[in-house]
């Protein structure tokens, strides 16, 4: 199968620089007029895929709104990749995953073998037991042509002690996470399938981004306080894989589905414009 990397690229080519999260908060449920339970969640998801499925790049399900159903949810989740797939967005799974690697191979089945009811174009996962540990990840995303995004400097601003802290060789950590993602991507054209996720709130990163040669997700934009315009100063001159992600602000404007296609047109023309693409 084609590089999630190539697909990647080509779907941004395509619909524009913008992910869309798919965040059922139960604030949001409720400003949409729909319960709190396994129908408003559904129905919430639904309403999202139709307005946006064949529209935008990347949804972005967030698994812990789910998850919070128990298994009922889980079924709305899988039900919401398989529309998704159908619309021909890509599916970017948001459960920032990580354990040791032997587990960690178990997670990659889940998520990126294309047998698995939960399988998806790309996910997240957490480095903090060593980028190594995710080796199993790594592994079957290039088999099977999928993706992982690791965590490197997070959106929220706990994440700065950890990620920005400095290493026995002097390098942060959140150097260290891209520099390990960089050997993953080498040589890789036109986009190495290994992520990493910068929030658009962590402002200057301090780190050099020049070799990385994959996607950057970056969310944090609208509800958690960045704008488009703060892109430039966290990427700087590394605008061409940047991937914006919006949640709550584009969510925010629905369920009218005209409505929620307009606030992900906005996010797009803006993203554009400050990425400088046309
Ligand atoms: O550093 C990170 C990594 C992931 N997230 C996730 O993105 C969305 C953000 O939602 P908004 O409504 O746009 O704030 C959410 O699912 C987070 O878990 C992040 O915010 N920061």
């Amino acid at each position: 199968m084609e590089s999630f990397g190539a697909r990647l690229h080509r779907a941004v080519r395509e619909r524009g620089p913008l992910c869309v999260g798919i965040d059922p908060h139960p604030a949001l449920l409720a400003r949409w007029g729909l319960t709190d339970d396994v129908d408003g969640l559904d129905r919430f998801a639904r309403t999202v895929v139709d307005a946006l499925g064949d529209r935008v790049a990347v949804v972005k399900p967030q698994s812990a709104f789910f998850e919070r159903f128990g298994s009922h949810g889980v079924a709305v989740l899988e039900s919401t990749i398989r529309q998704l797939r159908d619309r021909g967005s890509l599916v970017l799974l948001d459960v920032k995953r990580g354990d040791i690697g032997s587990t960690v191979h178990a997670y990659a089945s889940a998520y990126l073998e294309p047998s698995s009811p939960m399988y998806v174009d790309a996910v997240t996962a957490s480095p903090f037991l060593g980028v190594g540990s995710l080796t199993p990840m790594f592994e079957l995303a290039a088999e099977h042509g999928g993706g992982v995004f690791v965590l490197a400097l997070t959106s929220n601003p706990e994440g700065a002690t950890v990620q920005r802290a400095t290493t026995a060789d002097g390098r942060t950590v959140a150097q260290a996470v891209i520099d390990e993602i960089a050997q993953l991507n080498a040589g890789a054209e036109p986009l190495g399938s290994i992520g990493a996720v910068i929030g658009a709130t962590v402002g200057e990163t301090g780190c050099d981004l020049s070799a990385i040669n994959g996607p950057l997700l970056a969310p944090g934009l609208g509800a958690q306080g960045a704008t488009a315009a703060d892109l430039r100063v966290v990427f700087g001159t590394n605008l061409s894989a940047v991937l914006p992600s919006y949640s709550r602000e584009v969510l925010g404007a629905g369920p009218d589905a005209e409505a929620l296609r307009a606030a992900a047109d906005r996010a797009v023309a803006d993203c554009r414009a400050a990425l400088a693409m046309s």
